[in-house]
């Protein structure tokens, strides 16, 4: 068991549903970056979604673009990532973290680099978004050799391919709320309830559900029928909207603040 196998036992044994953040790291920088990490672990966050900035990030909607932009101008990459999770980890933050990276900056720094690299920097989970489904073979068995989780992706449309997708899943199963890109919405997709029930199913390994969840009352929603739920563009969209604050020492106490009050109320 890895530190996010431990964590989800934790919160099983006291009936509680994780709290799944997800940010792009090096927005607006690295060391803010760390920042932020402690207030969402102070906010109630129980794993974090470290997210690979990436220039072509297609299942990506405007708010996860822009946070990539702005942290591609610091020539943030896999490593500055890895290390940032070592950073966060030293400034005290216990959570577990999981990399989350398009597949071709992996391949970029090599399949056998890459994960003697993840090995030693306090990374329990993958997740990679557009891994081909003929290269998850040999992808997941680097990661079970690492210790590290590589969490699959499925989808409502997924059917008949979810138990395949998830037979032989590790860490948690990710279930895609809706179709199309991550960003807020207001309804999901349709069926979404039954669709998780079926992922259950097939697998007894923590399920959490993702895309889309931005409010109070959606988080209490999946927590419902979940064991986790990532949320993204809703904090990324916060952490985009007190930038200027970030940004001058007179008010970066209260840009934090704000990020931390903006999480604890998704919890509530
Ligand atoms: O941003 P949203 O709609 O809250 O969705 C979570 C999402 O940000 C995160 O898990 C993620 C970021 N980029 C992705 C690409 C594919 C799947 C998932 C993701």
């Amino acid at each position: 068991m890895n530190l996010m196998d431990q964590r989800f036992a934790t919160l099983k044994k006291q009936n509680q549903t994780a709290l799944i953040p997800f940010l792009t790291v090096g927005d607006p920088d690295i060391e803010t970056t760390v920042e932020i990490i402690i207030q969402l672990e102070a906010a109630g966050a129980d794993i974090l979604e470290l997210g690979v900035p990436y220039s072509d990030p297609l299942a990506d909607g405007p708010v996860i673009q822009r946070a990539s932009q702005r942290a591609l101008k610091h020539d943030v990459n896999l490593r500055t990532c890895m290390e940032t999770a070592v950073l966060a980890r030293k400034a005290g933050v216990k959570m577990p973290f999981i990399l989350f990276t398009y597949y071709n900056p992996v391949l970029q720094m090599g399949l056998d680099h890459f994960f003697e690299e993840v090995k030693s920097h306090e990374i329990s989970g993958l997740i990679i978004p557009d891994l081909p489904v003929e290269e998850s073979g040999d992808i997941r068995r680097r990661a079970d050799e690492a210790g590290i989780s590589l969490i699959p992706l499925v989808a409502p449309t997924s059917h008949e391919r979810i138990e395949k997708i998830v037979s032989n899943a590790s860490g948690f199963v990710y279930c895609v709320s809706s179709l199309g890109v991550t960003g807020e919405r207001s309804s999901f997709h349709q069926g979404v309830d039954e669709f998780i029930q079926t992922v259950k199913q097939f697998t007894s390994i923590p399920v959490a559900v993702g895309f889309g969840i931005s409010t109070h009352e959606q988080v209490a929603r999946f927590s419902k029928i979940c064991d986790g739920v990532v949320v993204g563009s809703a904090i990324v969209r916060e952490i985009e909207s007190v930038i200027p604050l970030l940004n001058d020492k007179n008010t970066r106490q209260q840009g934090l603040l704000q990020i931390r009050e903006f999480v604890a109320q998704l919890k509530g």
